[in-house]
């Protein structure tokens, strides 16, 4: 059913793919009453609302701008008769942080997890050649056992509050767009790719899912729109002489073309844009197309003013050029799967994403730093709920994303509490369910953050890389005790260099807030000088291993987070200003990425 379709929508001489985007009815359901009063055909005094676009920034009062519960979008759409026997449905880009759909006052299905795509099959519940209602209830409190990990309490005046175990604001709302699509009846429903890869020839290895018994008829067209290679079968190999590979910061795409055919007719037809790559760790590199690839660039947030978490194309199309500008070959989409429109456009411009899906706020002492207990997080009664959601999670992603070749690796979880006994059983069952699901087997990881060292971790057996969360001075021997940090970070290091562990290791996060244009020499915190002198401390570490192959300081942009005696008007570890303009260590680390080659 298209209910566990993700494929990306397309219009084509099968498909149709039309925007729902624009101003929806918006109105809040404090005492969650909307479902038996009518609300899924209609709001009472309703606001009008952008989609898509987190709710939260738009507001000038507080109660509205902080609110947590029940929340209703709703809009009407005109389903025109050409539509007649195909499946129609509602694709979400995302809800957050959970749905339940309504089409012309029928309940159509409910979704978990604000940060990943579902569609609603409304192919029965639709007037063909009218206009139609469809309502979104949604709700976006935190609960332990649900992901990104937090609370929601409530105040004594009766509201809500979400209480995060992480570092970014709560926005919500429809933060992607949303898609009336229509479809075959016998369609194809999947497809996914592997590759081998030489300088003379390449082998797409390829197979294609559809709920149809049709022939499926395949083909690959270079950039210039010529026919490369053909094949026949659900299932085949794409050969491509003198190939041109996908290449980190050098991209090249194919267009795969995926028929089916019944009776010498074409039913159904998808295509999508590929490139011809191989990923490989081996011993402590990371290889692309067999050759060692050297990780810069950041870990990022989908954030920006007004619109939130919304996805904005003009905002990616700034940070792709910022990333391109200060020599960054790659980031995190820390902590959650970014809008798929991220990833084409990084698909294009040969940027390398480690994909990571929102467990975050796995950890007590986070809370307990943003407002929880002290307590192992994995020793927790929500563990086995929490479970079924992360995996379930991990599931959508790998299936949505995994056709990318921007897509280097899998992060997944975010700084979970790996100190604890109990936490090994979580992560052997995480790895094990997880092995299969990408075809290219492309690595798995998660971050470690303080806590988790190479003296505390019990988890360290599990990542294909290591990822770490590293905050000598800032969080720990900060300002004039640096030196202290550095050589922290340096007798942690040689642990890791004594040991048998022959795995690369990447730095995923380090940095310092900073407030731009607050200048002071010698440096104090905070100033734009501490911020570079943060950096050079940890390259100069950097440079003395050479199992490191990758750093991506915490953060490309200043990020909205909970208001807090640690936070200004957000996360200020930035290297560019929340809208985007440089600090002074982006021309730092501009100079020095910019003087490292390819496979430093
Ligand atoms: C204490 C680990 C640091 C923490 N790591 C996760 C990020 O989401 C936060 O923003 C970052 C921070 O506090 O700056």
């Amino acid at each position: 059913t298209m209910e566990k379709d993700l494929l990306y929508p397309v219009t084509n001489a099968y498909r149709e793919d039309q925007k729902l985007d624009g101003l929806w009815d918006f109105k809040f359901d404090p005492a969650s009453e909307g479902e038996a009063n009518g609300w899924p055909t209609g709001l009472e005094d309703p606001i009008k609302m952008p989609v898509p676009a987190s709710f939260n920034d738009f507001f000038t009062d507080k109660d509205a701008r902080e609110y947590t519960g029940d929340f209703w979008y709703l809009k009407k759409f005109f389903v025109p008769n050409y539509f007649e026997g195909k499946k129609v449905g509602i694709r979400f880009g995302a809800a957050t942080h959970r749905a339940k759909i309504f089409v012309n006052g029928q309940e159509i299905r409910s979704h978990e997890g604000g940060f990943l795509p579902f569609t609603a099959d409304i192919t029965d519940a639709i007037k063909l050649g009218e206009d139609n209602v469809v309502a979104v209830k949604i709700n976006n409190e935190l609960h332990r056992d649900a992901l990104p990990a937090g609370d929601t309490i409530t105040l004594k005046n009766g509201k809500k509050m979400a209480k995060p175990f992480f570092d970014f604001y709560n926005y919500s709302g429809l933060n992607r767009s949303v898609h009336l699509v229509a479809i075959p009846k016998e369609n194809i429903e999947d497809y996914s790719t592997t590759y081998e890869v030489s300088n003379d020839q390449a082998t797409v290895h390829y197979s294609v899912e559809a709920d149809s018994n049709a022939d499926v008829k395949v083909s690959l067209a270079d950039e210039d729109g010529h026919v490369v290679a053909t094949a026949t079968g659900a299932e085949g190999d794409l050969v491509v002489e003198n190939p041109t590979l996908w290449q980190v910061r050098d991209a090249y795409l194919y267009t795969i073309k995926i028929k089916l055919v019944q009776g010498g007719t074409v039913v159904d037809e998808y295509s999508d844009e590929i490139g011809l790559r191989t990923i490989e760790i081996k011993g402590h590199q990371i290889l692309v197309n067999h050759k060692p690839v050297y990780l810069k660039g950041f870990g990022r947030h989908e954030d920006s003013i007004y619109a939130g978490r919304a996805f904005d194309l003009n905002v990616e199309r700034r940070d792709l050029n910022l990333m391109k500008w200060i020599g960054a070959n790659s980031y995190r989409s820390s902590h959650y799967p970014y809008d798929e429109q991220a990833y084409k456009f990084a698909d294009r411009e040969g940027i390398l994403i480690t994909d990571e899906v929102p467990a975050v706020g796995f950890k007590m002492a986070a809370a307990s730093f943003l407002g929880g207990l002290d307590q192992s997080f994995f020793d927790g009664d929500w563990i086995d709920d929490l479970y079924k959601k992360h995996i379930d999670q991990v599931k959508d992603m790998i299936k949505r994303d995994k056709n990318h070749p921007s897509v280097l690796a899998w992060s997944l979880c975010n700084e979970p509490d790996t100190s604890s006994d109990s936490a090994v059983p979580y992560f052997t069952k995480l790895f094990n369910d997880s092995a299969d699901l990408d075809p290219e087997k492309r690595p798995r990881t998660f971050t470690l953050n303080e806590d988790d060292t190479f003296e505390t971790s019990k988890c360290l057996k599990f990542p294909d890389f290591y990822l770490l969360n590293r905050y000598p001075g800032w969080y720990h021997k900060w300002g004039y005790e640096i030196s202290d940090g550095e050589a922290g970070l340096r007798a942690e290091l040689d642990e890791w260099q004594k040991s048998d562990i022959d795995k690369p290791i990447v730095f995923s996060e380090y940095g310092a807030d900073t407030e731009p244009g607050l200048h002071k020499l010698p440096s104090i915190m905070w100033s734009e000088e501490y911020q570079i002198e943060l950096l050079e401390m940890f390259n100069r570490v950097f440079d003395s291993y050479d199992f490191i192959r990758g750093e991506q300081p915490w953060n490309l942009a200043d990020f909205q987070t909970v208001e807090g005696n640690m936070r200004v008007n957000g996360n200020k570890k930035g290297i560019f200003t929340r809208d985007r303009q440089p600090k002074a260590a982006a021309f730092y680390l501009r100079k020095r990425w910019n003087s490292l080659p390819l496979d430093y």
